[in-house]
């Protein structure tokens, strides 16, 4: 068997992954990046999470002629132009420098610093001083009756969000299950299709972990884009009916139980399960490597995202951190400084982790919530301050006026002693742009008041901080 010698492999074309390849091979360091898909170059992000999916929230609210489906259908072969662009110029971002080797294969460790490729019947195996773990995660698929057993779907109706959005026809009946991000960013993209938007969600209310006026405030909106929500319900099973006269198959009929045991039935052309992902490190030989994984299956790495294993290390989802491309993208920092030098990082000194959830008003935030500065509020000493307002009622942000979309709500908790920001939501146009101006802010101390008493391009929607930081109380 042919063994090649490199002096970093990476395995997975992930966010971190390949930009630290790209660094290291512009370095003149012999490098190989193993992805298991052609179809994957570039890795999730691109090709099947992050922008296809926000090119379709983007199209869902379109206005278009020739109906819904016609538009729907249309939205999906942009997505894929765009998608498989992408993905040509993130393979050439790599293959293009002369000391790094791209190879189409799946890659599992067989000892310490020794990997086995295997694509069709041929195997090679690469040795290397150093190995990063790139594999990123994969949807969880639990046991649901009549929907899903042993990790596989039961019937072809169901779908996790990478094949749903492959699917050219549009679903008249989506059924969601789930409550975090794809649920949320796929209801709001479906009810904008068309489509009749169910979700099911084992939380008793929606976005449990937000503060109840902004969770109200986001669930309002989707329902006002017709999302029904089934709160504290689960699936208790599942029949699909034979094909109609015309050749059309007919929905899957759901039945869903409240927490109280009463049963609805919902009518579904498709459902899609969006129940997180799970780090993707099985069939990786990772105990053969003295890899070792935690009880998620999460690889085990510390705050300079080591290994167990000497000179190996894993970035992105597999390491268990938050699933954020951008976070994935800044553990390619923490390692290149231990690998080619540069500054300083750890995981410990992220002292904000903005998130955007790509709903429409987009629904942004950063730090604490009011409920978590209250909570937090007499040990920390902080006395809080909350200014909260609709965004139709903020008379110096026109901005989201002249898009003809004011919904939503901004809501900033402060230290009214210190100044401090402690947590800001933002529910508006343009909040996945201001979330990372507050996200800078807090990241190196600057007062509520400097972001309240600055000059800002109008009209544009940071100018909002003009007039409700005015309002702290
Ligand atoms: C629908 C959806 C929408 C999302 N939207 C957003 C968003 O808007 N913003 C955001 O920040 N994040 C979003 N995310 C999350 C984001 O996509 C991930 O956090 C990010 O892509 C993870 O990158 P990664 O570096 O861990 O690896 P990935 O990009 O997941 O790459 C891992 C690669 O490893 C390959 N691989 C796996 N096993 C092997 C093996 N044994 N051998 C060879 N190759 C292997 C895989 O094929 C894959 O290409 C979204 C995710 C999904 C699913
Ligand atoms: N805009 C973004 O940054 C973005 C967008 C999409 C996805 N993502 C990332 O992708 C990951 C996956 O997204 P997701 O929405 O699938 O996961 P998630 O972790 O955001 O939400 C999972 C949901 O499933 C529910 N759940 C889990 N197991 C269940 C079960 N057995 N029965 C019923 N409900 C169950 C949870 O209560 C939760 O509501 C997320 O961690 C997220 O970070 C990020």
């Amino acid at each position: 068997m042919d063994v090649l010698e490199f002096d970093d492999v990476f395995i997975g074309w992930g966010k971190g992954g390949k930009t630290l390849a790209g660094v290291l091979g512009r370095a003149g360091r012999r490098v190989a990046m193993v992805e298991q898909s052609e179809a994957m170059y570039g890795g999730t992000c691109i090709n099947i999470g992050c922008v296809p999916t926000k090119a379709l929230v983007y199209a869902s609210h379109l206005s278009h002629d020739g109906g819904d489906a016609a538009h729907y259908t249309d939205s999906i072969e942009r997505k894929d132009e765009l998608t498989a662009a992408l993905r040509s110029t993130n393979f050439s971002m790599l293959d293009s420098i002369d000391s790094v080797t791209a190879i189409t294969a799946r890659a599992e460790f067989v000892g310490p610093k020794r990997v086995r490729l295997t694509a069709g019947s041929e195997e090679k195996e690469l040795t290397a001083e150093r190995f990063y773990i790139s594999t990123g995660s994969l949807p969880v698929v639990p046991d649901l009756p009549g929907l899903s057993e042993g990790g596989q779907v039961l019937d072809p109706r169901v779908h996790v969000s990478t094949d749903l959005i492959s699917e050219r026809n549009l679903p008249r009946r989506l059924l969601i299950v789930g409550g975090g991000y794809i649920a949320y960013e796929f209801a709001s993209m479906y009810a904008g299709f068309g489509s009749e938007v169910t979700m099911v969600d084992r939380s008793p209310i929606p976005l449990r972990h937000e503060d109840r006026d902004v969770a109200e405030a986001v669930a309002s909106v989707l329902a006002g884009d017709g999302v029904r929500f089934l709160q504290g319900a689960r699936v208790a099973g599942a029949e699909g009916g034979a094909a109609t006269h015309d050749g059309a198959p007919s929905p899957l009929r759901v039945r869903i139980a409240s927490a109280s045991g009463q049963l609805a039935t919902v009518e579904a052309d498709a459902v899609l399960l969006a129940l997180g992902r799970a780090p993707a490190t099985e069939g990786l030989g990772l105990d053969k490597a003295g890899v070792e994984i935690d009880g998620r299956g999460a690889v085990v790495v510390d705050e300079y995202l080591r290994t167990t294993a000497p000179d190996v290390w894993a970035l992105g989802d597999v390491n268990g951190g938050p699933q954020h491309t951008y976070v994935s993208l800044d553990d390619h920092r923490i390692v290149l400084a231990q690998v080619l030098g540069g500054p300083h990082r750890t995981t410990t000194d992220r002292t904000t982790i903005p998130t955007t959830t790509f709903v429409t008003p987009p629904f942004s935030r950063v730090g604490l919530t009011e409920e978590q500065a209250r909570e937090q509020a007499a040990e920390r000493g902080w006395d809080v301050g909350v200014a909260s307002k609709e965004v139709a009622k903020i008379a110096a942000m026109p901005r989201p006026k002249t898009v003809r979309d004011p919904r939503g709500l901004i809501k900033v908790v402060v230290d009214k002693k210190s100044g401090t920001i402690l947590g800001t939501t933002l529910f508006c146009v343009d909040s996945q742009e201001v979330i990372n101006l507050i996200s800078f802010a807090m990241d190196h101390g600057l007062p509520y008041t400097a972001l309240r008493d600055r000059m800002y391009t109008h009209p544009s929607s940071s100018e909002a901080f003009n007039e409700v930081l005015g309002a702290i109380s």
